[in-house]
Formats: C-alpha cells, structure tokens, sequence
C-alpha cells in the first residue's frame, strides 16, 4: 500500500497527533498536472482501482474518461480519520504502543485537508489543477478553497453544502447512539469478529438518507417474500456489509468531524464548480446555490437523480461532462495534451 508520511500535526484541537500517515492511490500521466479527488464518508484511497477490483469512481477516471488520465496525474487519500491505511483509530497510538480505538482525537474537516496539504509537499507536489469530491469530500473540497486558494486552480465540490444541515446531525446522532449504546461495541473496545450491530444500525440510518423515497419504491414496491419487505433485507445486508469493512471508531471520528463542518460564513476566493442532484436530502441544492452566489467566481449545474445524494456515485453519464467541460477549461492541461 502506497503510504506517505508527514510527522506530527497540530489539530484544530491544539492536540498533537504524531507519526502521521496518509495512504493513497496516484494514477495518471507521470508528472501531468494534478488532480485531487477526495472520497465520501465510506470511501477509501481506491477511486479508480483496477479492472479486476474497480473503485468506487473507476467510470470517471481513466483512459479517455471524464478525468482522463492520459491528461491529469490523479491522486486519492484515504482521510485522516480512517480506516484503510491512514492514521485513524486503529492506528498504534505511540504514546501507549496500542492501537488509539475510542480515544483517537477528534478532527475536523480542516485537520483532514491540512493532512493532504503536508503530505502533497512531502510528495514534491506544489500546485493542483483541481479538487472534486462529493459529500464528506465535497466538505474537503470548499475546505481546500478557503484554506489554500493560491495552491488549486479550481474545486469542485459535489453534493455538498456549506454546512452540515440539522437533518444530517440528526442521522449522524442516531448513527453515534446506535454505535454507543452497542454492548458489542464494548466502548471501543471490540473483540475481532464482533457482530457489531450497533454501526449496522448506522448504516440501515445512513442509507435512508443517502437516496430517495421515490427510488426505494420504484426499486422494491413493496415486494415481501413471506417473511419481510426486500427494503428490509435490503437495509439489513447493506448495515452487514459497512460492518463488516469498517472500523465503527473511524465511523465515529468521520460523523463528528462533518457535524462540524461550516464554511457558511466565508468567501471563497477560488473558482468554483459545484454539482448539486435533485432530492438530495443531507445537502440540497435549495442550500447551496444561493451560498454558491455569493462567492466571486462560482458556477454550478443541478443533476436530475432518483438517486438523491449518492447521485455523485453513480450515472456518470449524466454529470461527467461537466466535471470533463470544467478541467478542459483549466490553464495547465491546454499544454499538455
Ligand atoms: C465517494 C465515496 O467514497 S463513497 C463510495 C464508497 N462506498 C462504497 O462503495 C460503498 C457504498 N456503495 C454504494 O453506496 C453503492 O454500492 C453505489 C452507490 C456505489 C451503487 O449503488 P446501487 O447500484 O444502487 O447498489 P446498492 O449498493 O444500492 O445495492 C446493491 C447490493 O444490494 C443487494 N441487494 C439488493 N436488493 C436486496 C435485497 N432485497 N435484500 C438483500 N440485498 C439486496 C444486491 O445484491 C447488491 O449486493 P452487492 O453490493 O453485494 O453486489
Ligand atoms: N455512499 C456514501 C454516502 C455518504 O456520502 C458512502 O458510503 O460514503
């Protein structure tokens, strides 16, 4: 796994994490301009991947792509905070020699950019044509823009608005006390192998709100096969699923970090593309545009989606050729194609 290490960082916190690590995935023309791209609340440093094993925007990035990585270098950081090779709960905690669990400090959306900032420098990269990200990395992104504006040419931010919204906290408080109050959980202490009902519970949440009403009925109408409705296997396998890849204290580290999120007040001297989808329930674009308005150079297009917020995950399609449209406009890429 592709690590790069940065030392100690000093957290909004004032804390000190030391031995930072920071893993990645770089894909793309050696020594092309650079993209960042920024994954969601589940995501890891696996966006493009590989045939066998494609990541989780592998129908955005590559060969002739949207992102075409005949053009960009791209690079993806699993967060600080989680749980695939980055410094994060299960990382030893040098202070004690055991891994940090529950006592891992708490981060913010700008601890995770800083991070990515040290650890670009350390990489010998000094400038980026852009950052796109979407949902948790859509957060990265504006943060990107209004800590280091002179550093990116352009973000572009996607399902996200400038704050978390109260209907988000309001799921993430229920995620955070299903967690909790898990008896398996055992205050972060979990046994390997523990049947950690407590974050499947978060996800059965989680998912509710990351797509529609309409397309659940469009995709389940009601269908039961004697024992319950398919939207509750279908809940269950999804909750199974998370927690059987995941570390609930990351899960926990990364809910806290985008309650706390907020951006509303600032003015983002950077150029701005933004893509907001239709019946996105944690960030709609009824948000976002009118903040979008107010920042100097900003332009944004809505996505019609069943899928509500994870719309940035899937149908590429439909919203590709915008973020294709935006990185042809980019200064640097006009030379090197
Ligand atoms: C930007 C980021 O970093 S986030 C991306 C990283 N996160 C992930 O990849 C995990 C999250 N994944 C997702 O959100 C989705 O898979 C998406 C958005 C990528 C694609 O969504 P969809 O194509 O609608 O598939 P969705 O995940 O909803 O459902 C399919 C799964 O549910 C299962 N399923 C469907 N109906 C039922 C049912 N009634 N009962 C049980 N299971 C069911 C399918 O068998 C399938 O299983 P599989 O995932 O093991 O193949
Ligand atoms: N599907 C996304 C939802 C949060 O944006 C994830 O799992 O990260």
């Amino acid at each position: 796994m592709a690590v790069v290490s940065i030392g100690a960082l000093t957290l909004e916190s004032n804390k000190i994490l030391r031995d930072v690590e920071l893993a990645y995935e770089k894909n793309g023309k050696k020594d092309g301009p650079v993209i960042l791209v920024c994954h969601a609340l589940t995501g890891d440093q696996f966006a493009v991947g590989t045939d066998e094993n494609p990541g989780w925007w592998h129908g955005l990035i590559g060969p002739g792509k949207a992102v075409d990585t005949n053009v960009f270098q791209v690079i993806t950081f699993n967060v600080l905070g989680g749980c695939n090779g980055s410094t994060g709960p299960l990382s030893i905690d040098p202070e004690t020699g055991d891994p940090y669990r529950a006592s891992f400090p708490e981060l913010t959306i700008r601890d995770m950019v800083r991070a990515e900032r040290a650890a670009l420098k350390q990489m010998g990269i000094d400038h980026l044509s852009a950052v796109i990200g979407g949902s948790l990395g859509g957060m990265k992104a504006l943060e990107w823009g209004h800590l280091y504006p002179d550093f990116v040419e352009k973000i572009m931010p996607l399902a996200v608005t400038p704050a978390y919204g109260d209907y988000g906290v309001a799921f993430n408080h229920i995620g955070i006390q299903a967690i909790l109050s898990d008896a398996e959980y055992n205050d972060g202490n979990y046994p390997e192998g523990a049947n950690l009902k407590g974050l499947q519970v978060a996800r059965m949440a989680g998912m509710v709100t990351y797509r529609s009403g309409n397309l659940f009925n469009q995709r389940f109408a009601r269908c039961h096969d004697g024992t319950q409705f398919d939207i509750q296997s279908y809940l269950s396998y999804q909750g199974e699923k998370l927690a059987s890849r995941f570390d609930p204290n990351s899960y926990l580290t990364l809910l806290k970090a985008m309650n706390t999120h907020d951006v509303t007040e600032k003015t983002l001297d950077v150029n701005i593309f933004s893509l907001s989808f239709t019946q996105d329930l944690l960030y709609p674009s009824e948000w976002m545009i009118p903040w979008l308005q107010k920042m100097p150079n900003a332009s944004w297009e809505i996505i019609e989606t069943d899928f509500g917020h994870d719309g940035f995950l899937v149908e590429f399609e439909k919203w590709g050729p915008h973020i294709q449209n935006q990185l042809e406009e980019l200064a640097v890429p006009q030379l090197s194609r």
